[in-house]
């Protein structure tokens, strides 16, 4: 954390300290009001959100002892009973095909822009949550709501702006273990979601209701959840942020992202905690993969193979977004497909077919298993994924109520927990090393969504490279060295790691590596590989390099 001096004023409440770099366009977004608004979220729920906090602990030390996640017992009558969550708002009946980007701002119009239904502006794993990236990211969205957003690339001579038509604006906070560290509440460091979500919420309702929603929303994605508990505190705070604002109890709709092993087995409780503001479900399936490594980082007959290997094609994986299909459509909400991480490749039309071909064939699989609707990475997909849902859906808006999915009601404990099958190689801790180091060098300096070896990477695909390191490294995995097997032992693991930091700067040009984090990206990288106990996330101790309070003096600037 870094400390320098202040040149203006947050008007914070009582209780209340800004310590982030003051700026007028901020000091809109941080309003005392606003900060009031967040101040109460945190003060009502905070008790709640440390209980769940420690319950994920105290469920992890039953899987380091031996244990396995399963379907709760105490809430079959959950599963079995017959309820439907409330209907889904008819502006967002259509999700057949979703944009996802940061909150920075020529992206925000462009995805908006991008022809998709639904645009799922991030705060999360495509975000730095840097101070200038989260405030600058209210900013933007505030003018995306009220329809004033423009943007100049003068290099280019280009104006951005919003076209007569834009997708729908779903906003993803951070997950519930991540803290602002910029903004204190009675002395501690505020909840990272409950920023995000309470400042959009705050400045944005009333518009977005009137000119987007139809007279509903706004509308949410939540991430990274690991039980039903965390889902039943996010209904609370909707309920709150209803009742202060005085619109209809139910206005608020958010899909949860089914991405953490432990919420694979709580899809119908979390349905249930949010049944009147669901908006169903996502197959986030980069987050699940680095779960799976993460909650059974004890069980050496867990490993998994290399990265590429871990797809949508694997027993465990397929069985899962079956199972949330099933579910869904029994509930009556949305069942969204994820993320393909293939993105358009300039320069070379081979490889970029091949791209095109691997993005389609995903959406092909998801459209046929009854998803109603799918993440695209990039605006240059979006043509391409819309033509394989159109012609899935054949003129419906989505599949609830049609696709039924009823073989994946017998899906049990052990085809959720089923191990990937493939080969573990030397080329894999290598592609690990170099992705890893990398994603984490741009992180630091302020960009959470980057293109590496043609491939879209942000946090939940770099946990994966993080954690498998750690795992192979832990049990000493032998490793396919063009046919000879090798054992991962920390000295083998230094000695890559010093081939590829090589390989990266001569990938990168020496000036940019020189300039870049690379070499402080690397100590945090290689110290969690190698850590004798698991770091629940990559970003935790990461986000201590990105803290930079400002002191109350007068600015010297
Ligand atoms: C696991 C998960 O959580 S997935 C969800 C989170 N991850 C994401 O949202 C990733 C979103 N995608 C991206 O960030 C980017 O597409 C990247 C980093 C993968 C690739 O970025 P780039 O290489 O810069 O893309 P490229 O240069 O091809 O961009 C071309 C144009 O498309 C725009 N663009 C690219 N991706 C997006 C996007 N997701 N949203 C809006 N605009 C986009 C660029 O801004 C650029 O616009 P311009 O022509 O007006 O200048
Ligand atoms: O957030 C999505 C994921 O795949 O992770
Ligand atoms: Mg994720």
């Amino acid at each position: 954390m870094t400390t320098s001096k202040l040149a203006g004023y947050y008007d914070a409440p009582e209780g209340v300290d800004v310590r982030g770099r003051y700026d007028e366009e901020f000091a809109k977004i941080l309003t005392r009001e606003a900060l009031e608004f967040v101040a109460g979220l945190q003060r009502q729920f905070r008790r709640q959100i440390r209980h769940a906090m420690e319950s994920r602990r105290e469920a992890q030390r039953r899987y380091d002892a031996g244990g396995l996640p399963g379907f709760d017992p105490t809430t079959r009558f959950i599963r079995e009973s017959d309820w439907v969550c409330a209907p889904v708002p008819p502006p967002i009946a259509n999700r057949m095909v979703e944009i996802t980007g940061p909150v920075e701002r020529k992206m925000v119009i462009n995805a908006l822009n991008s022809g998709a239904k639904v645009f799922m502006a991030d705060f999360e794993d495509a975000l730095s949550p840097n101070w200038e990236n989260l405030m600058k990211g209210q900013v933007n969205l505030r003018d995306a709501v009220n329809g004033t957003i423009s943007f100049e690339d003068r290099e280019r001579k280009r104006i951005y702006k919003l076209n007569e038509t834009t997708a729908k604006l779903f906003v993803r906070p951070r997950g519930w273990h991540l803290k602002e560290g910029h903004i204190l509440i009675d002395g501690e460091p505020a909840v990272g979601c409950l920023v995000d979500f309470g400042l959009f919420f705050f400045h944005n309702y009333a518009a977005y209701r009137a000119t987007q929603g139809q007279g509903f929303g706004p509308f949410f994605y939540l991430p990274k959840m690991e039980h039903s508990r965390e889902a039943r505190i996010w209904n609370s705070v909707f309920n709150r942020a209803e009742e202060s604002a005085s619109i209809p109890a139910g206005s608020i709709h958010a899909t949860v992202l089914i991405e953490t092993l432990p919420a694979a087995f709580q899809m119908n409780e979390i349905l249930y905690e949010l049944r009147s503001h669901s908006a169903g479900l996502n197959c986030g399936r980069w987050d699940y993969i680095f779960s799976y490594v993460k909650t059974l980082r004890a069980h050496p007959d867990r490993l998994l193979p290399d990265r590429v290997s871990v797809g949508m094609w694997q027993s465990m994986m397929r069985s899962y977004s079956h199972l949330l299909i099933f579910t869904c459509h029994r509930r009556g909400v949305h069942a969204l497909g994820g993320m393909a991480a293939q993105i358009p490749i300039r320069g070379d039309p081979a490889a970029h077919a091949k791209a095109i071909e691997a993005v389609r064939s995903d959406k092909l699989r998801e459209v046929q298993a009854g998803h109603d609707g799918t993440w695209a990475a990039h605006p240059g997909l979006i043509g391409e994924i819309g033509k394989v849902f159109e012609e899935g859906l054949a003129g419906r808006e989505n599949l609830i109520g049609v696709v039924r999915r009823e073989d994946a009601a017998g899906i049990g404990e052990e085809d959720l927990l089923e191990r990937p099958r493939g080969r573990r190689t030397m080329e894999g801790l290598r592609l690990n090393t170099r992705v890893g180091i990398q994603y984490m060098a741009a992180w630091l300096t302020g960009t959470g969504s980057v293109p590496l070896y043609n491939l879209m990477e942000d946090a939940a695909t770099a946990e994966i490279s993080r954690v498998q390191n750690w795992q192979w490294i832990r049990y000493k995995a032998l490793l396919d060295a063009e046919g000879v097997e090798l054992a991962l032992t920390p000295e083998l693991f230094a000695r890559v790691v010093e081939e590829e930091m090589g390989r990266i700067e001569r990938e990168v040009g020496t000036e940019k590596f020189r300039r870049g984090m690379f070499k402080e990206a690397c100590s945090i990288f290689v110290r969690q590989c190698m850590a004798a106990e698991l770091d629940d996330f990559l970003t935790l101790d990461a986000y201590n390099h990105i803290v930079i309070h400002h002191s109350r003096a007068a600015s010297t600037l």
